[in-house]
Parts: C-alpha cells; sequence; structure tokens
C-alpha cells in the first residue's frame, strides 16, 4: 500500500489542525487509506476567513505582477509533479491515471491562464452625458471567497475557482469535498511553495457543515459552490439572505442526439466519451442518448460492443478504462438507477450486473439502456455514474423538444453531417453549452462555462467571464 498522508487545515499560511478523525480511501482498493485528516469545525472556518480578511488589503493592492507571477510558478511546479500529482488523485478519486494527470494539467494551465488574466482587467473610458465629465469603469478586487467543491473533480475544480479569485485580488477559504482532501490540498501546498503571502489562500477540510459555516460566515463576501442541486440551493438561500455574491454550477441531464445522417463511428466514439469516461462522472456528461430510427439499432448495437470493451478496474492500472465510483453512495445510486430504469420497462442492453473484482472497490459495470421514454425517471434524474440510456426519435424535432424537456441544462450535443441541423441545434438547444459532433462532457479552460435552468445560477465560470463574479465594477465620474 502506498502511504497515507497526514493532512491539515491551511490556515494563515500555516498546517493546524492535528486531531485527524476522518479518512479519505482508495476507491479502488478501499483497504488502501490515502489520507488522515481533521475534521473542521465553526471556529476552524472563523480563524480562516479572518486570516483572509487580514490578508485581503495587501494582496488585492499589490501589483498584478506579483500575482500573475505567484500564479505562473504554481503552474510550472503543478506540470513539473503532474505524474505525481495526477497519481495521488487517481488514487483518491477513482478516475484513470491518464484522465488524472490529464486533470492534473488543465489545472497547471488554469493557474497559466489566469497569470495572464491578472494583467488583463480592462476598464472603459466613456463621454458623459454633461459636459467637462469624463467616466472611467474600472474593476475591483471584492474581498474574501468562499469556495465550496465536489470530488469529481479534485483539482481542477479548485483551480477554476481560486485562480480567479486570487488573480483579481481577491482571498480565500477553500473546503474541498470530503473523499477527496488530499489532492486539493497538494494544489493549496504548491501555491504556497509558489510564493502565495499568508492568509491569501486558506483551507478548512471538514464535512457539510465547514461549507455551511463558509456560506452564513458574515466575514465572506461571495461563495462559489459546485455541487448537487439540493446543497446548491441552500448555499443560495444563506448567501443571497446576507447578501453576498452566489454562483452554483450543479447537475445535468445531458442529452446527445444522434442524427441518421450521422457518420456511425464518430457518433459511437462521441457518445462512449460522453457517457462513460471518467467513470460518467462529470456534471457534462452524456446520460440521454436521443437516436433517430433510421440509425438507432445500428447504434445501440455498435455503442454496447464498445461499452463491452472497456475494462473496469483499479484506476492506477495501465490497462484499466473506467475506474470507479467514487464511493459506496455514487455506486448505489448508479445500481440503484438502472434498477428505476429496469422497472420502467427499459432493456438493459449491456451491463446492470454486479462487478466482482479482485480488490474491495466501488465499481460499477458500464451500463447501456435502450428503449427507454423521455418522461422516465431515468432520463429525468442526474445519475452520475457510467449509465446511458437511450430515447428512440422520429425527427429532429421531435429529439430537439425532448432534449430541451427536462429541468437542467448544461451541455447539449448533436451528431450530424447537417449543416441545418447542427446550426438549429446551436440556436435552439436549452443548454449553456452546445456541442456538434462532439462529446458533451470534457470543456477548454479559456472560454465561460455554466448551464440554464437548474444547472447553474449567477455568472458565469471560466475564462474571460470569470471576471465577471471575481470582481466589482467602479463607475468613476470625474470634472476637471
Ligand atoms: N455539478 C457537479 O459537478 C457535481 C454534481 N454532483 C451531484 O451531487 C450528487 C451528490 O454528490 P455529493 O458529493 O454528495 O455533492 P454535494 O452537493 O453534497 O457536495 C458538494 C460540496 O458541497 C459540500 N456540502 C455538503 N453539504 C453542504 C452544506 N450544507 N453547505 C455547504 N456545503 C455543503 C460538500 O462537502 P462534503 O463532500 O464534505 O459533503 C462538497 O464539498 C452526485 O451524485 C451528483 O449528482 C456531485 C459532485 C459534482
Ligand atoms: O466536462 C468537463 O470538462 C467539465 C465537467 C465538470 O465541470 C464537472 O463535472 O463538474
Amino acid at each position: 500500500m502506498a502511504e497515507t498522508l497526514e493532512l491539515s487545515h491551511w490556515i494563515n499560511g500555516e498546517k493546524v489542525g492535528g486531531d485527524r478523525p476522518a479518512e479519505s480511501l482508495n476507491p479502488s482498493d478501499t483497504r488502501d487509506v490515502v489520507a488522515r485528516t481533521p475534521d473542521g469545525s465553526e471556529s476552524d472556518v472563523d480563524a480562516a476567513v479572518q486570516a483572509a480578511r487580514d490578508a485581503f488589503p495587501a494582496w488585492s493592492q499589490a501589483s498584478p505582477e506579483v500575482r500573475s507571477d505567484i500564479l505562473d510558478r504554481a503552474s510550472n511546479l503543478l506540470m513539473e509533479r503532474r505524474e505525481a500529482v495526477g497519481r495521488l488523485l487517481s488514487r483518491e478519486e477513482g478516475k484513470t491515471l491518464p484522465e488524472g494527470i490529464g486533470e492534473t494539467m488543465r489545472a497547471a494551465r488554469i493557474l497559466k491562464y489566469f497569470a495572464g488574466e491578472a494583467l488583463r482587467l480592462h476598464g472603459q473610458n466613456l463621454p458623459s452625458v454633461r459636459p467637462g465629465v469624463e467616466i472611467q469603469t474600472y474593476r475591483q478586487a471584492v474581498g474574501v471567497y468562499g469556495l465550496i467543491t465536489p470530488w469529481n473533480f479534485p483539482i481542477a475544480i479548485p483551480a477554476w475557482k481560486a485562480a480567479p479569485a486570487l488573480a483579481f485580488g481577491n482571498t480565500v477559504v477553500l473546503k474541498p469535498a470530503g473523499p477527496t482532501p488530499a489532492t486539493a490540498e497538494a494544489l493549496v501546498a504548491i501555491l504556497h511553495e509558489a510564493g502565495l503571502p499568508k492568509g491569501v489562500l486558506n483551507m478548512v477540510i471538514g464535512r457539510g457543515r465547514v461549507g455551511q459555516a463558509i456560506v452564513d460566515h458574515p466575514g465572506v463576501d461571495g461563495v462559489s459552490f459546485t455541487g448537487s442541486q439540493g446543497v446548491g440551493a441552500g448555499v443560495a438561500a444563506g448567501a443571497v439572505k446576507r447578501q453576498a455574491r452566489v454562483q452554483l454550477e450543479m447537475g445535468g441531464k445531458n442529452p446527445l442526439i444522434v442524427m441518421d445522417d450521422a457518420d456511425l463511428d464518430r457518433a459511437v466514439a462521441v457518445a462512449l466519451d460522453g457517457s462513460f469516461f471518467a467513470t460518467g462522472q462529470r456534471c457534462t456528461a452524456s446520460s440521454r442518448l436521443i437516436v433517430q430510427d433510421g440509425i438507432h439499432d445500428r447504434f445501440v448495437e455498435a455503442l454496447a460492443e464498445k461499452v463491452k470493451g472497456l475494462k473496469v478496474g483499479d484506476a492506477l492500472d495501465s490497462t484499466t478504462n473506467i475506474g470507479p465510483a467514487v464511493s459506496e453512495d455514487q455506486r448505489e445510486t448508479s445500481y440503484r438507477y438502472i434498477d428505476v430504469a429496469r422497472e420502467e420497462g427499459g432493456r438493459i442492453v449491456t451491463g446492470g450486473g454486479r462487478l466482482n473484482l479482485d480488490k474491495p472497490g466501488w465499481y460499477v459495470e458500464p451500463t447501456l439502456i435502450a428503449d427507454t421514454h423521455a418522461t422516465s425517471r431515468i432520463n429525468r434524474e442526474e445519475v452520475f455514474g457510467p449509465v446511458a440510456s437511450t430515447i428512440r426519435v422520429k425527427s429532429f424535432e421531435e429529439a430537439l423538444e425532448i432534449a430541451n424537456g427536462v429541468e437542467f441544462g448544461l451541455s447539449a450535443g448533436i451528431v450530424t453531417q447537417s449543416l441545418k441541423h447542427a446550426r438549429e441545434f446551436q440556436r435552439l438547444a436549452k443548454a449553456g453549452m452546445t456541442m456538434v459532433n462532439l462529446p458533451t462532457a470534457g470543456v477548454d479552460y479559456h472560454v465561460p462555462f455554466g448551464g440554464t435552468k437548474a444547472s447553474s445560477y449567477g455568472p458565469r465560470e471560466q475564462g474571460f467571464a470569470a471576471q465577471e463574479f471575481f470582481t466589482l465594477t467602479k463607475t468613476s465620474y470625474s470634472a476637471s
């Protein structure tokens, strides 16, 4: 077994919290304890917020070059250590090693992107409607941000929330997800090694009550959250009650439409990636495959063949295609939804059974379910596992109506060779992100990310859009 890490909170640049009652386990082999951690309390959050408030004046007034250089150094360190950090990520979260290293590189590139953005805070000069008056708008740091992050992208999501917050001069209190504290800690440690002053980035490890304490803390000016819809609703209510800024990224029930004119191999490759890679644990995963009549049977048969060929196993084994679910809860959620789909009349084309591997891990058999109805629970509720269902349709119009007919609207895809259908889909899909001949999951890091309806709330994350949430626009009038 690999070494068990002894983690601490990071408060005011120090590692604190010697008592470690909690553990994160390796989902590929639950005998392996990845980390022992403290279980944070309201007073830990209090100390972290105070440190962040004390650090804010100097950090927000530092030259943007200082902030840029630190993010750039952290990016370089993360790139150099991508193998070790990626391995830790895969060991703790369960995605395969190439996925773990890929996500680590994504986090490094996010840090580098925001190292540049620190120098690109734009303002405007405008004429006033009054003679002799000039107007300037410019962006300023806001204060302390609370970042509450999930386990499914345990380094990329902390990076894409923390990097813009820090780049624009804010200070941070981060609460990583319960199952993946060690991966988040690796990012926090590297940022400190890169020269982050004490108190600028704090991390409190612990369960939901730590997140709640951040949301309720009067010293926190804004909260950025990614996770479930239920918890997100409470985060928003708590933040709005005390007029804090809030940004939420939550679930998806992302459709992938496959039209009769699609290239079959392309459609299968796009569906396989979107539905099953990263164990289906992506808010952008394609969980509804909406397939036109003329290609339906060929598509289902060809996709089933590919799904059968996926090797489920230990995330760190180089022959593994699909790692385990992150937790027993997530595994059981997948199996519960497979049962629901069966009861609703769905046909299990492949998968659906319990896996008995040579290790105690939370493995799920990748499962394809055909002949499901658009209004079934399997097609309305987020599963967050390697499970996809198909819905047969007659026309583009029917496919679009079904695609748009759920409460979520994060990502939506179509596979087609028709320019007309592709363009119409891009225009009419009720989703924050549309994909033509590409998987619904797997997005770039330098462009806006977010959804519509119940998927997102508040300003967009990532890329140039991140300025909106992490800065305050000031309008200055002057007369000579
Ligand atoms: N949009 C996305 O990318 C994600 C969606 N999900 C969805 O959520 C489902 C459940 O996953 P789960 O991990 O339980 O997601 P949660 O929404 O419970 O967790 C997300 C984050 O919120 C924290 N949290 C929990 N309770 C509170 C609270 N009351 N106030 C503030 N923060 C809180 C969690 O801490 P802790 O982990 O310690 O409980 C975690 O850091 C998944 O099956 C999936 O459907 C999950 C992850 C990511
Ligand atoms: O698909 C992606 O690249 C991002 C997915 C994501 O942000 C999530 O699942 O939380």
